[in-house]
């Protein structure tokens, strides 16, 4: 007999994690916030919880316990809080790119990649630059460019891995949340009802 459950709108409450991976200033912090607030999802933002832990900004944990440490750390938090349902969570820039994490996030959940153009990157980065120690350094707007395009170059590949691929400037939540509820009906709901 059919099962008219499964014909209907997927419940928020149902979905799985989704996961916003993206360069740095693509807008995983922004679209998080946006989503929390107007679609009634929970939020986490992945480097907000590592430095609420930490009692520490990133810059400082960079600076005072370098990079190596601050990837392991990412990637314990992202495995601690990524199985809640109903939630999205924004990571940093280069989450998908240490310890397994794209695969992990893969498996785990829906992943969403907002693949925004780099001079878009650039125009937000500039006056952000400061709390991302990555970056932080440049003293002019063409070396962060060069600097930009070249972890790109390095880290496509994993976010290229991601379930769903965003590629407009300025998203709009609401096209996101479609998206996200496609793939969900094709792909995961059997598993959630
Ligand atoms: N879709 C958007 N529309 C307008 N401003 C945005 C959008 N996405 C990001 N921004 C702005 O760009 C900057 C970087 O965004 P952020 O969410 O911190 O990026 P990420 O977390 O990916 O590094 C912030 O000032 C944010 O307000
Ligand atoms: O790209 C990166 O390696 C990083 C991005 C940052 O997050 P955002 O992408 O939210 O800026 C933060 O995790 C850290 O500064 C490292
Ligand atoms: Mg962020």
């Amino acid at each position: 007999m059919n099962d008219p459950s499964k014909h209907t709108k997927p419940k928020f409450s149902d979905f799985p994690p989704v996961f916003l991976v993206g360069m740095m200033g693509s807008g995983k912090s922004y679209c998080c916030k946006q989503l929390v607030k107007h679609l009634n999802f929970n939020g986490i933002d992945l480097d907000a919880l590592i430095e609420e832990r930490h009692h520490q900004s990133i810059a400082n944990i960079f600076e005072q316990s370098g990079e190596a440490y601050f990837r392991k750390e990412e990637a314990a938090v992202l495995r601690e809080i990524g199985i809640q349902k109903h939630t999205i969570i924004a990571t940093g820039g280069g989450t998908p790119c240490f310890h397994q994490n794209m695969q992990w996030m893969n498996e785990h959940g829906i992943t969403v990649w907002l693949n925004t153009p780099v001079n878009v990157l650039v125009q937000r980065l500039w006056h952000e630059k400061k709390h991302r120690p990555l970056i932080a350094h440049f003293e002019n707007v063409n070396d962060l460019e060069v600097f930009l395009n070249k972890k790109l170059e390095e880290r496509n590949e994993f976010y290229a891995l991601a379930h769903i691929h965003m590629n407009e400037v300025n998203l709009n939540i609401h096209s996101l949340l479609n998206e996200i509820e496609q793939l969900f009906k094709n792909n995961f709901q059997h598993n959630y009802l």
